[in-house]
């Protein structure tokens, strides 16, 4: 530790003050995580982010590699010689999209057949913790890195898509792990077929001490009272709470994570509004399980709603607005993508001139 700090030192001092600032702040953080520790599920793919930043210093007279998080740094020549500010643009945003998207195609053999609905948990659940009264919270931070927060029980299984991308990360450390997480779920979305996510970066990852408190994520078990409750507590309003789930068209629950069980449509990995349709037309029942209390379809008993999914249509302002989407997918889509734009970006002070980036699927 103390030999890494001067060898920091000795680096730092060759650099202009403002770089230095930032750089300090980072590496300070890096130190302080590095002694507090990660979550039990994260470390792996956590700590060699951070340590990116010490390795790079740690080249010494061998030239320097620094990156800020993502708005601009100073980025040097294996020479030695500082060549300048590296201010990521939109093709540099677009390679990682195209990065990820690679790798949701290579690596097939998870789950149904993709990473793709993980990652947009992580990019939810990264979000989903955001508290209008206090500003804490949200994609701003990356703090599920972390213990507590990553070893939060609605945070259990996210460590598969935090590893899943920390190649990623490694082959674009100017990337802040807060902006990657997010970028990442406007990939998967659009790579599953999914509409059009615009995309602004600017996300700063944040020490231990932003981890949010247990609890701000929706416990499945319960009912309309609390998805208003928490949902509300973000900002949004009846209608966003049921585009937001639309969602669990995508992917499935794993006992070993949440504990319950099943897909919630016949198609997990293509972004469509089924899970409205299903909910409407099929016919609900308590599965007969010794898990916790989920409903399975009559039909083919292998579809899964979960109480709060079931809540959208006991509840009679949430109701119309399910049917409205299993009607219209264009309606879907265009309400989703509003919707999860705004997810994504709650808490996040972006600098005025960033501007919204669309990405270009890769299967367009
Ligand atoms: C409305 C309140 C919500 C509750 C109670 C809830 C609960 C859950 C639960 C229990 C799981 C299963 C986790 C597992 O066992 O692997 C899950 C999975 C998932 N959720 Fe939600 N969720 C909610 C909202 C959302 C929202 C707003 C999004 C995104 C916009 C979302 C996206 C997903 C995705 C994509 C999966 C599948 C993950 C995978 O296949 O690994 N959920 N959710």
């Amino acid at each position: 530790m103390a030999s890494a700090t001067r060898t920091f030192a000795r680096a730092s001092s060759a650099f202009r003050t403002g770089t230095r600032n930032t750089l300090l702040t980072v590496s300070r953080q890096t130190f302080r995580c590095q002694r507090r520790g990660y979550a039990s599920e994260p470390t792996k793919s956590s700590s060699s982010g951070l340590l990116i930043g010490v390795g790079a210093l740690a080249l010494g007279g061998a030239g320097y590699y620094f990156y800020t998080q993502g708005n601009g740094s100073l980025l040097s020549g294996s020479s030695g010689e500082t060549k300048g500010i590296f201010t990521p643009r939109f093709e540099d945003y677009q390679k990682v999209y195209n990065e990820v998207a690679e790798r949701l195609e290579e690596k097939d053999d998870y789950d149904d057949g993709s990473y793709g609905p993980v990652l947009v948990r992580l990019a939810w659940h990264a979000s989903g913790t955001f508290d209008k009264e206090t500003g804490t919270g949200g994609s701003n931070g990356a703090t599920m890195r972390f213990a507590p927060e990553g070893d939060h029980g609605a945070n259990a299984g996210l460590k598969a898509a935090r590893d899943f991308l920390e190649p990623v990360k490694q082959k674009f450390p100017w990337i802040s792990y807060s902006d990657l997480w997010i970028l990442s779920g406007v990939c998967a979305i659009q790579e599953m077929q999914g509409p059009t996510i615009p995309y602004r970066p600017g996300r700063l990852d944040k020490d231990i001490a932003a981890c949010t408190p247990d609890g701000r994520l929706p416990d499945a078990s319960q009912g309309n009272k609390h998805l208003r409750d928490i949902f509300y507590r973000m900002g949004f309003n009846d209608q966003e709470i049921v585009a937001l789930s639309g969602a669990h068209a995508l992917g499935r629950c794993h006992t070993d994570r949440s504990g319950f069980e099943g897909p919630w449509t016949f198609s997990p990995t293509v972004v469509t509004n089924d899970y409205y349709d299903l909910l409407l037309k099929e016919k609900w029942s308590w599965k007969k399980w010794n898990g916790p209390k989920q409903y399975e379809d009559k039909t083919s008993k292998s579809l899964m709603m979960l109480p709060t999914d079931m809540a959208l249509i006991t509840d009679k302002s949430f109701r119309p607005w399910v049917e409205k989407y299993a009607k219209d997918n264009d309606l879907f889509f265009k309400d989703f993508s509003a919707v999860i734009t705004k997810l994504f970006e709650l808490g996040v002070p972006f600098a005025e001139s960033t501007e919204k980036m669309t990405f270009k699927p890769t299967n367009a």
